[in-house]
């Protein structure tokens, strides 16, 4: 079932006058809306007209079908990074190698430096145990049959250096420490890579809707690799045709969660085997508000 959306023609000629020209689509959502549009129709009718152009077809003309299904709601990216070539993030500059705009991504760098790298791998390393899979029947962990990685999450501040790296990250990634998990090191030995996968929290175990109902749904991600990996190991996004090459300190980025529940499965991502050598990464994860951990909720 869905509803049919009806619009003015010259509603059309404009938003494909305002996309032909550049404009952001989320900046004809917020003009649509300041017009007096409901949220949901600006943003059915924006994604449908963004739609036909990643397609090559031929824009709705005065109708777009608006699904009933809350999870089918159209995506409309509402980028958080800051524009230009260097980012100031409170202790370092980082540079924007390259950046898209839809969905929003970067690689940049150098976000940490070779000292902290390697602090940051020597304080992981006691602690790393296998990456988990959530079993999407019991919703409980299980450890991946396939080669995989070691894994660990350090507390937000836990020490001098996180804290000093969660600063850094969340202001690189525009959004409040608090908004932040805590860090978490990643370690693939030669032979691991993982399963493509989405970074926000799918709701089909109670563990991730009570994360979500507590913190909102994860919104943006960076990867900062932590050593040179001589081949392979390169995170990859199979719909968006990219490939980030693992070197130290330098990270890559993207964002799918418009801030109100809504993300987008275009950036499903994987890391792909490690050929030689090994490979750390240090990921960042942001929510839409206060990051709160499921001991915390419990007064843990
Ligand atoms: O190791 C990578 O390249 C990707 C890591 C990743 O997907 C994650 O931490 O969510
Ligand atoms: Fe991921």
């Amino acid at each position: 079932m869905s509803t049919v959306l009806r619009f003015l023609p010259e509603l059309g000629h404009w938003i494909t006058h305002n996309l032909d020209a550049g404009a952001p689509p989320d900046g004809l959502v917020d003009a649509m809306v300041g017009q007096g549009m409901a949220a949901g129709a600006a943003r059915a009718i924006v994604a449908a007209f963004v739609d036909a152009r990643q397609r090559g077809v031929a824009p709705p003309v005065d109708s777009v079908a608006l699904p009933d299904d809350e999870s089918a709601r159209p995506f409309i990216a509402r980028p958080r990074l800051a524009p230009g070539h260097r980012i100031a993030a409170v202790d370092r500059e980082v540079t924007v190698h390259a950046r898209g705009r839809d969905p929003v991504w970067a690689a940049l760098g150098p976000v940490l430096d070779a000292d902290e790298c390697r602090a940051l791998i020597d304080m992981a390393r006691p602690r790393l145990r296998p990456s988990t899979l959530v079993d999407p029947m019991s919703g409980r962990d299980v450890v991946s049959e396939h080669r995989t990685s070691w894994g660990m999450f350090f507390r937000l501040g836990e020490n001098d250096l996180v804290a000093r790296l969660d600063r850094r990250l969340s202001a690189l990634m525009n959004l409040p420490l608090e908004n932040g998990e805590g860090l978490q090191v990643l370690h693939y030995p030669a032979g691991a890579g993982s399963e493509p996968h989405h970074d926000y929290l799918a709701p089909t175990n109670a563990a991730n809707r009570e994360s979500v109902a507590r913190s909102g749904q994860r919104v943006s991600t960076l990867v900062t690799y932590l050593n040179d990996v001589p081949a392979g190991g390169q995170t990859v996004f199979p719909h968006l045709g990219l490939a980030f090459s693992p070197v130290q300190g330098h990270a890559c980025y993207f964002e799918y969660g418009d801030g109100q529940g809504g993300v987008d499965p275009r950036c499903l991502h994987a890391s792909s085997p490690v050929e030689q050598g090994e490979k750390w990464v240090v990921t960042k994860w942001m929510r839409e508000r206060r990051f709160v951990s499921a001991g915390e909720a419990l007064g843990g």
